[in-house]
């Protein structure tokens, strides 16, 4: 094989967006994929959870009318559910690795590990090139407790075919409030255990515990301050056991505490690139301490949510740099979103560090309930926490929470990116009623 100007190593969403931002800049590019093209959002991660979650949301919609324009709620049928949802995962690999190929670039199926800061192999293949870039994601971590081998991941419940009768979750992020929302609206008896009183830790603490409120009154139940030490399988199922005394019969178990970064398997200490279970370390240039070597996506260890549109943003930042602008990398404001039920998301500064700094800011805290957009909907729990700062009058953070919360979001995120004032907005004209149309109320 000749050699590339870059190799790319991994073809999820970071590394296919910048393989196809390189071709276009007509370099000479490669991409190798160890397992499914396309990487974890749209094979086992955000793309076929949002197509389980129109279902659950059109269950939870129909609950919320029933004696009120609607006689009942509809079941989930979780097995065409998962049928459904095969077909949006099932195209992926095939179509991803192909129009990659169409657009021009080298296609290389293999695991990575480095020879030299030239080289690697892609299993059996030696390729050459100038520069790499390291876009390996992370995979779901195990707690190491006695029966680890009875953990499922968050790719099996992507897969489940038949929603057991109980199901727990072993910690409490993301991926547990998501799931527990789905199974539950599945009919499962759900569980989630956690090891301390503080799930969620980045979002705001008083919307969490609205979040689980309302999961408990969906059936959801909690367990905090529990670190299991033991899962046993038995003839009704599985047994997780704690050294202290707790103990919680479960058909399956899942492990959803947190992910590892994919930087354990390169022979990175071949090349000097610095790493460790938290990621790799690069500077404000996305470069590793090999300098032809770089890295981006959730892959790094990095203060930044570990989200699809960020490895994306990496992924133009580089293709940015390697055509020649030499500026470091900055970030937006980031939205982040819980696609539970309802929705938690937040953007910008956090309340808790307003809160801290009451000189400041103004913290807007607003129960939505009543107000049509929701009361319409007959939502039980909508919630809006706005963050302005004193001295210009700009949004610059905000906690929500409700079903519509996702999308509302993202018209803060553009206005703390763009530092709208009140004042700028009372001048746009927002079609009513929708949630946009409430904007001027809220900021
Ligand atoms: C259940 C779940 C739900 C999620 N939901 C959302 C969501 O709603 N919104 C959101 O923004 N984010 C979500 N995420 C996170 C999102 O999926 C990731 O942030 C995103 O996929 C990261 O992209 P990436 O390109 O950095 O890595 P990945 O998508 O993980 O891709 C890395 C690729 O590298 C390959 N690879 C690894 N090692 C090697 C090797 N040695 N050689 C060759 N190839 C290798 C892997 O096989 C993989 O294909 C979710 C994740 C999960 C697990
Ligand atoms: N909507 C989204 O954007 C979305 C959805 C799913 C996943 N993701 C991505 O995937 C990542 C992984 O999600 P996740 O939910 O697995 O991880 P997470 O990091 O969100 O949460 C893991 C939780 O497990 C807890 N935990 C750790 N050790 C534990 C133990 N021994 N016992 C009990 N609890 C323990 C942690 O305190 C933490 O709260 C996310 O951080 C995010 O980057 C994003």
């Amino acid at each position: 094989m000749d050699k590339f100007d870059v190799v790319v190593i991994g073809a999820g969403p970071g590394g296919s967006a910048l393989a196809y931002a390189l071709k276009a800049q007509n370099k000479k590019v490669a991409i190798v994929e160890e397992n499914l093209w396309g990487g974890t959002c749209p094979n086992r991660g955000c793309d076929p959870k949002k197509v389980i979650l129109a279902a659950v949301d059109a269950r939870r919609r129909a609950q919320n009318l029933v004696g009120k324009g609607l006689q009942s709620a509809p079941v989930i049928d979780w097995p065409a559910l998962i049928g459904f949802e095969k077909t949006f995962t099932d195209p992926v690999s095939d179509g991803t690795k192909k129009g990659l190929q169409t657009a021009g670039i080298t296609v290389i199926d293999g695991s990575v590990k480095f020879v030299d800061k030239h080289t690697i192999l892609a299993d059996q293949t030696k390729v050459v090139a100038d520069k790499f870039v390291i876009a390996t994601g992370a995979r779901p971590k195990l707690l190491d407790v006695d029966g680890k081998r009875y953990f499922e991941t968050s790719t099996d419940f992507l897969k489940m075919t038949a929603m057991p009768h109980s199901i727990t979750f072993v910690g409490g992020g993301y991926i547990a409030f998501e799931f527990a929302a789905m199974a539950s609206a599945a009919g499962a008896d759900v569980h989630i255990v956690h090891h301390n009183d503080r799930p969620l830790k980045a979002f705001a603490k008083a919307d969490v515990d609205r979040l689980i409120a309302q999961l408990e009154d969906n059936g959801v139940h909690f367990h905090f301050g529990v670190d299991i030490s033991r899962i046993e399988n038995n003839a009704d199922g599985y047994e997780l056991v704690s050294a202290q005394g707790f103990s919680l019969q479960t058909d399956k178990v899942f492990c959803t505490a947190g992910r590892i970064p994919n930087d354990d398997t390169l022979a990175l200490d071949k090349v000097g690139v610095e790493f460790s279970n938290r990621g790799i370390k690069v500077n404000d240039h996305l470069q590793t301490a090999s300098e032809n070597i770089f890295a981006l996506g959730d892959v790094l260890d990095k203060s930044q949510p570990k989200l699809t549109p960020v490895s994306g943003f990496e992924a133009q930042y580089l293709a940015e740099l390697f055509a020649g602008q030499t500026q470091a990398i900055q970030y937006p404001a980031i939205p982040t979103v819980v696609y539970g039920t309802p929705r938690l998301a937040m953007v910008g500064l956090s309340v808790e560090k307003a809160e801290a700094q009451k000189d400041n800011y103004t913290i807007q805290n607003l129960d939505l309930t009543g107000w049509f957009t929701y009361h319409r909907l007959n939502e039980p729990l909508a919630h809006a926490t706005v963050i302005t700062s004193k001295k210009t009058g700009a949004v610059v953070g905000a906690s929500l929470m409700s079903g519509e919360a996702d999308e509302l979001i993202n018209y803060f995120a553009m206005a703390i990116n763009r530092q709208l004032t009140p004042e700028n907005l009372k001048r746009t004209i927002f079609a009513y009623p929708t949630t946009a149309s409430d904007l001027t109320y809220l900021m």
